[in-house]
């Protein structure tokens, strides 16, 4: 019997208001969350993946910005709630961890205080006493070492990484089904990068917590994602499982992204070219300005609908629509003992 998933978004649309004209920053997306499921989203910078990902809690900046479609936690419709609703569920049963554990954390107040403080929020009956040990056994949890005597230490006494891992015990403060987690790695230095991702994993079990992992980093996705979505100038450009990303990336966008991580052929320069304006997006496919395999077919319309290629795997792509032929994109590759592959060259 299959569970409904613990988060439907459909149609999301967040549009903002500037002097220059209305800027779509995220243009009817879809996708789904399940319970204890890890859901990767991928793309280059001002794709639009944190509008996406604060459009789901209404944490994107109002106005400017306008939330529409429909989002669905546990059953309930979450987007058309009043904010005093929404807070319920906002920093309780979805928690949000950000980039830069500095700018959340109060650097006036002791570390031990703040948590202590986000419990007692949370649960107002708590004594502090209590909330104290919940603060140091939660301290425990997220790795950091000698916990009880580190509660009373202020922000700045704590490394880059050891922040996150406070942030990540204020997130889970409120044991949630939800974490978003935006970017959480990227101000740390590689080694610390993976032990939070390790760290995030084992949580993610010990707690059984869906997590929303927002990244421009496709070498952490293959680490931590079990599903993926790629976005591209407010689009889904393609979904898929991990390894359908991995193995048999589609949209010539996910190909390009792929050659771009380290030891691949554009891992020095990048994609060529740069996003479109999301106030005024070409018409047709998004990445057609970029993308090498481009016909006039890809330049008319809207974003192309998305075409399955398995149950879980989907490419809005103009090749893969009948009648065209996607080996043009997925050309195979001879590797030198014959076999033929359908991934990406390195060369
Ligand atoms: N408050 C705002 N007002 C106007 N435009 C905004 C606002 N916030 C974001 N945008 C625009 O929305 C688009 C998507 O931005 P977003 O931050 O979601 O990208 P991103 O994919 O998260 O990129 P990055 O990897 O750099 O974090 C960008 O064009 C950005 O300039
Ligand atoms: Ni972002």
């Amino acid at each position: 019997m299959s569970e409904e998933p613990l988060l439907t978004v459909e149609g999301l649309t967040t549009e903002f208001t500037t002097d220059n004209g209305v800027l779509t920053a995220v243009d009817g997306i879809d996708f789904e969350i399940e319970r204890g499921e890890t859901l990767c989203l991928v793309g280059e910078s001002g794709s639009g993946k944190t509008v996406a990902s604060e459009s789901i809690t209404r944490i994107v900046p109002t106005p400017p910005g306008e939330v529409t479609g429909s989002v669905t936690f546990d059953g309930q419709e979450i987007i058309s709630m009043s904010e005093s609703e929404l807070k319920e569920i906002r920093g309780g049963r979805i928690a949000h961890v950000f980039q830069n554990p500095q700018d959340a954390l109060n650097h006036c107040y002791t570390v031990g205080w703040q948590i202590v403080e986000a419990i007692q929020t949370h649960e107002p009956n708590t004594s502090k006493q209590e909330a104290r040990e919940r603060a140091v056994g939660l301290l425990n949890d997220v790795g950091v070492a000698n916990a009880a005597a580190r509660l009373d230490d202020y922000p700045h006494e704590f490394s880059g990484g050891q922040k996150q891992r406070v942030m990540i015990a204020m997130a889970l403060v409120t044991n949630p089904d939800l974490l978003i987690a935006d970017e959480p790695t990227t101000a740390l230095d590689v080694t610390v990068q993976a032990q939070i991702l390790n760290l995030l994993e084992e949580l993610q079990e010990e707690y059984n917590m869906s997590i929303l992992f927002v990244t421009h980093d496709l070498g952490v996705v293959a680490g931590i994602a079990d599903q993926v979505v790629v976005m591209y100038a407010g689009k889904v450009m393609e979904r898929g499982g991990v390894h359908e990303i991995f193995d048999e990336p589609s949209h010539p966008y996910t190909r390009a992204l792929l050659e771009c991580l380290p030891g691949k052929s554009r891992s020095a320069e990048g994609i060529p070219g740069s996003l479109p304006s999301p106030i005024s997006p070409p018409d047709g496919c998004r990445f057609a300005p970029r993308c090498d395999y481009a016909v006039e077919e890809c330049r008319a319309g809207d974003q192309p609908p998305e075409e399955p290629l398995s149950e879980s795997h989907a490419v809005s792509c103009v090749h893969y629509q009948q009648g065209y032929d996607p080996a043009v994109i997925r050309e195979e590759v001879v590797q030198e003992d014959g076999a033929t592959t359908g991934g990406v060259s390195s060369d």
